[in-house]
C-alpha cells in the first residue's frame, strides 16, 4: 500500500444514494455551518471592522498561507476549512450597519436560511417538473408584487431575472417585440430607426440594453432633469424627430445616485399620447411601494406596462433577487420561446404554462425566489413595511444632522426622497477658498482620500462619485436594517476625523 504521504489526502467524502458514507462529511458541514455563524455574530459586533483591506498583489501572493491557487491534487477537509475561514476574513462585511457602500446591505437571518436551503435543493427554475414549489412560490409572490404596483388582481406576468439590468434589458426587449414581433426572427432591419427615452440620471443599464439589443445608444435620447434631479419632459421631443419611431421611455423610481423619482403620471400621458411602451425602472425604489408613508412617490406606476423591481435593494433580500413585472400577459413568452424539445414537451402530463423556462431569455434560472418568499412569511407585508420606513427615517436623520453642518455641503437642497443623501466634505483648508477652479480641484480629491483612508482603517465604508459637472461627492445610502442613529453618528464624525487635516 502507498505510504501515508502519497495516498490522495481524504477530501470531502461524497454523500452516497445510501445516506453519508463518511462521518466526517456531517463533521465538515457542522464546522462550516459554525464558521458561518461565527462571522454573523462578528458582522453584528460594531468592535468588529467592516473589511481588512489587501491590494490584489498581496491576496495573489498569499496572505498567511491563504492561497488562491487550484491544487492538482484534493485539500484536506482540515485546509477546506481554513480556505472558508480566509475567504470570509479578507471579504467586506455588507452586512456590517456601517457598511453604507452600496444600494444592497444587511444580512437578513431568514433569507439567508433561505438561501441556504436553495442551495441544497440545487434545482432549476425553467420547469414545473424540478421545481414544483418554487415555480407556484415564484407565480403566487409575482403576484402580489403586481398588486402592490396597482394592476387590478395582481393580472399580467413576469419573473425573476439576474439583477435588475437584466430586469431593465426584458422590458425592451418585449417592448419591441410588442410593436415590432417580425424582428424576433427578421431582425433590427425589418424595423424602422426606434428611438427610446430616459432621463440623463437613469442606470447605466438602459444604455446598455440598447447597445446589446441592436437600437444603438444614439438612438437612446437621454432627457434632461430638472434641479430635483427628476426627468422631466418639457418638449416632446419624438415630434421633432422625424423618420424616427419612438417606441419606449424609462421612468426611474429611485435613481441610483440621487435617489430621485421621476413624474410617472406626466410620462404617462405622454406614452399613452404618442402610444409608446412606459417602463418604470423601480429597482431601487420599488421597496418604498411597501411603504404606505412613502409609496405616493411613485403616484402612476400602476400605468407602466412593465416594472423592474429589485427586492435585494430596499428589502434586504440576499443578492441576487429581481423581479420584471409585465403588465400584459403572453409577451415574455411571445418574445422569448424556443420551444426547445428537451424541457418543454408539449405532452407533459401537467399544465405546462407552470413551465417559465421559455419565457426566460435564461436556459437554466436560479432559484431566487424562495429566500424572499421565506422572509415574506417571516416578517408579513408589515414587517417589509416598518423595516423600510426605519431606513427612511434614518436618512432623514442624516440629512437634518449635517445640511448646516460646518464642513459639510449638501448636493442637492430638500429632504431626500429616498435613502439618498449626497454630499460633500470640505477640510478646513478648503473652507474659506474662493469658488472657482482650483476649489473644485482640490474638492474633486477630498472624497477618494477619505475612503481610501477609512478602507485602509476598515472603520466603515460609503460611495463617492461625480455626477455631471459635479466633483466627487459622497452618497450615503440606508437599506441596512441594523443600522441605527448612532452609525450615522459615527460616518459622520469618521469623515471629520480623516478629513480634517486634508
Ligand atoms: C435604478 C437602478 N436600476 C437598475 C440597477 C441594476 O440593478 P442590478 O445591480 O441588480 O443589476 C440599479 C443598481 O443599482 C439601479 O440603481
Ligand atoms: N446596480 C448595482 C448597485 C449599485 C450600488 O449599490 O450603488
Amino acid at each position: 500500500a502507498p505510504s501515508r504521504s502519497a495516498r490522495p489526502k481524504i477530501c470531502c467524502p461524497a454523500i452516497t444514494p445510501e445516506g453519508t458514507r463518511e462521518e466526517p462529511t456531517m463533521q465538515f458541514l457542522l464546522e462550516v455551518v459554525e464558521i458561518l455563524t461565527s462571522y454573523i455574530k462578528k458582522t453584528f459586533d460594531k468592535s468588529t471592522k467592516v473589511l481588512d483591506f489587501h491590494y490584489p498583489h498581496q491576496l495573489l501572493e498569499g496572505i498567511e498561507g491563504f492561497s488562491l491557487e487550484l491544487p492538482d491534487q484534493p485539500e484536506s477537509l482540515e485546509q477546506i476549512l481554513v480556505d472558508c475561514r480566509d475567504t470570509l476574513k479578507y471579504g467586506v462585511r455588507t452586512g456590517h450597519p456601517r457598511f453604507f457602500n452600496q444600494l444592497s446591505t444587511g444580512i437578513d437571518i431568514v433569507g439567508l436560511a433561505g438561501e441556504w436551503l436553495t442551495s441544497t435543493a440545487n434545482t432549476n427554475m425553467f420547469t414545473y417538473e424540478i421545481a414544483p414549489v418554487f415555480v407556484l412560490m415564484e407565480q403566487l409572490t409575482l403576484k402580489k408584487m403586481r398588486e402592490i404596483v396597482g394592476w387590478p388582481n395582481g393580472e399580467g406576468d413576469g419573473i425573476f431575472s439576474p439583477g435588475g439590468a437584466i430586469s431593465n434589458m426584458y422590458s425592451v426587449m418585449i417592448a419591441r417585440y410588442k410593436y415590432f414581433p417580425e424582428i424576433k426572427t427578421k431582425g433590427m432591419a425589418a424595423a424602422p430607426r426606434l428611438v427610446l427615452f430616459t432621463s440623463e440620471l437613469s442606470h447605466y443599464s438602459i444604455k446598455k440594453a440598447s447597445a446589446a439589443l441592436g437600437f444603438g445608444t444614439d438612438n437612446l435620447i437621454l432627457l434632461n432633469t430638472d434641479e430635483r434631479f427628476n426627468s422631466c419632459f418639457i418638449l416632446f421631443l419624438c415630434s421633432c424627430l422625424q423618420g424616427y419611431v419612438p417606441v419606449y421611455v424609462n421612468a426611474t423610481a429611485g435613481t441610483t445616485v440621487f435617489g430621485a423619482f421621476d413624474p410617472i403620471n406626466d410620462i404617462a400621458d405622454i406614452c399613452e399620447k404618442y402610444n409608446m411602451w412606459l417602463h418604470v425602472d423601480a429597482a431601487w425604489g420599488g421597496g418604498l411601494l411597501m411603504s404606505s408613508k412613502h409609496r405616493h412617490k411613485m403616484s402612476g406606476i400602476h400605468r407602466a406596462n412593465s416594472v423592474t423591481w429589485n427586492p435585494h435593494k430596499m428589502m434586504g433580500v440576499p443578492l441576487q433577487c429581481s423581479a420584471i413585472l409585465v403588465r400584459e400577459r403572453g409577451l415574455l413568452q411571445g418574445c422569448n420561446s424556443m420551444c426547445a424539445g428537451y424541457l418543454f414537451q408539449p405532452d407533459k402530463h401537467y399544465d405546462v404554462t407552470y413551465d417559465t423556462g421559455d419565457k426566460a431569455i435564461q436556459c437554466g434560472r436560479h432559484v431566487d425566489i424562495f429566500k424572499f418568499w421565506l422572509m415574506w412569511k417571516a416578517k408579513g407585508t408589515v414587517g417589509f413595511e416598518q423595516q423600510i420606513d426605519k431606513c427612511l427615517d434614518l436618512s432623514a436623520y442624516l440629512y437634518s444632522k449635517i445640511k448646516n453642518r460646518e464642513g459639510f455641503q449638501m448636493v442637492f437642497n430638500g429632504e431626500p426622497q429616498h435613502t439618498n443623501v449626497c454630499f460633500w466634505y470640505l477640510p478646513l483648508s478648503l473652507r474659506h477658498l474662493p469658488d472657482g477652479e482650483e476649489k473644485r480641484e482640490r474638492l474633486h480629491k477630498v472624497a477618494p482620500k477619505i475612503k481610501a483612508m477609512m478602507m485602509e482603517s476598515g472603520t466603515t465604508m460609503v460611495g463617492y462619485q461625480p455626477q455631471g459637472d459635479q466633483v466627487n461627492f459622497f452618497r450615503m445610502v440606508i437599506s441596512n436594517p441594523a443600522a441605527t442613529r448612532s452609525d450615522i453618528d459615527f460616518l459622520v464624525e469618521e469623515i471629520e476625523r480623516l478629513g480634517q487635516d486634508l
